[in-house]
């Protein structure tokens, strides 16, 4: 699953090793028993960039740790108690986070958010005293309300840095070049579409018309491709039927997008991911948080791309992203401010 600038980043990383410390790239997952939580802290086992894992939940981690510390890479994996989670997050400098209920069949998102507000706030209150400098990746939903309910924790504590914060969409990319490809008979590798926007429904937006296999898409398969991709976490919602939602997707996503991170910290240049973060590009509009195109640096975001050209069926899916991304935005806000 990793690209080959990883295998050269991490040759480079074992060639050095004999001679030089290895980077040392600590990341803890909370919320690591979960459903995404047990296959990404397992591909993060996998990824030769990680080299100390903290894996906590508020049940079950210290087990999910002896497991999967017996694959045989070189990283070092710990598990962490229910009132461990000071020592889980001691040293980290990325940490994931897919703390939080799932939705059940017949649920938006925003449903979840009376219970996943308070888990997340919770852990923002944690990683604020434990851990102010790490960078955070949230996979917990509502993203567009939990990435500003962080933010705002943050700020109470005067530890903010807009950077650092991530709301993990690489899953709404992963779809996208996905059943793209699948329509056009490509390998989803050589199919990269850019997805802007936030993480739920209409707020989801694919700029089709920006990638050379997607320019001609166009009439029905047009509004089912993007429909299909706005709400695939339905179809998966629906097919778990009651189980939960996406969750061996979403370890993948998860463990891309902490990968292509530590690719940047470690000096790779170039490295663009699409991520929902405090964004300038519609502020104007009243809408602060903004996925789009995000170049990742050592310190965490380095450009905040532009959109680009929309086509004018892509301006009609803005018109109707910005109203409802403002709403969960503010209602994230409000929750900690209240
Ligand atoms: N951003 C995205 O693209 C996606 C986000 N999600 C979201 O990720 C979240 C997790 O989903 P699943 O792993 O399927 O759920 P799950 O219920 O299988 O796992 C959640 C884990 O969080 C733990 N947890 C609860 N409160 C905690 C706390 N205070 N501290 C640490 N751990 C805590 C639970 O014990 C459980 O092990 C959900 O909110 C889901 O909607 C799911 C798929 C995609
Ligand atoms: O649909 C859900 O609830 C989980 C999710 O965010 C996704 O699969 O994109």
């Amino acid at each position: 699953m990793f690209s080959k600038s990883v295998i050269r980043s991490s040759r480079v990383l074992a060639r050095g090793f004999a001679s030089t410390a290895r980077a040392e790239r600590n990341v803890a997952v909370l919320g690591a028993a979960g459903g995404i939580g047990q296959p990404m802290s397992l591909l993060l086992k996998t990824d030769p960039l990680v080299t100390k894992l903290s894996l906590y939940d508020v049940r079950g981690a210290p087990g999910v740790a002896a497991d999967i510390s017996h694959v045989n890479t070189h990283s070092e994996v710990k598990g962490f108690e229910k009132d461990d989670i000071g020592a889980a997050l001691k040293g980290a400098e990325i940490v994931v986070i897919p703390a939080g209920v799932p939705r059940k069949p017949g649920m938006t998102r925003d449903d979840l958010f009376n219970t996943n507000a308070s888990i997340v706030k919770s852990l923002a209150e944690a990683c604020a005293e434990h851990c102010p400098k790490a960078h955070i990746l949230i996979i917990s939903n509502p993203v567009n309300s939990t990435v500003p309910i962080f933010a705002e924790v943050y700020k109470q504590k005067g530890v903010f840095d807009e950077k650092r914060i991530f709301g993990v969409t690489t899953l709404d990319v992963v779809r996208a070049s996905r059943f793209l490809g699948e329509i056009k008979s490509k390998d989803p590798k050589d199919v990269k579409v850019t997805v802007v926007g936030g993480h739920s429904g209409v707020t989801i937006i694919p700029l089709l018309s920006q990638v050379e296999a997607g320019k001609d898409v166009s009439g029905q398969q047009y509004k089912d491709l993007v429909k299909r991709i706005q709400f695939g976490g339905d179809e998966v919602v629906q097919a778990k039927a009651g189980t939960g939602s996406a969750t061996l997707s979403m370890g993948f996503a998860g463990a891309r997008f902490t990968n292509s991170l530590i690719r940047a910290m470690n000096g790779e240049s170039n490295v663009v991911e699409p991520t929902f973060v405090l964004s300038p590009l519609y502020k104007d509009q009243g809408v602060s948080y903004f996925a789009s195109n995000v170049e990742l640096g050592p310190e965490g975001v380095k450009k905040i791309h532009p959109v680009g050209s929309l086509s004018a069926e892509e301006e009609e899916l803005m018109k109707a992203c910005l109203p409802e991304l403002k709403k969960n935005i503010e209602k994230g806000e409000q929750f900690v401010k209240a």
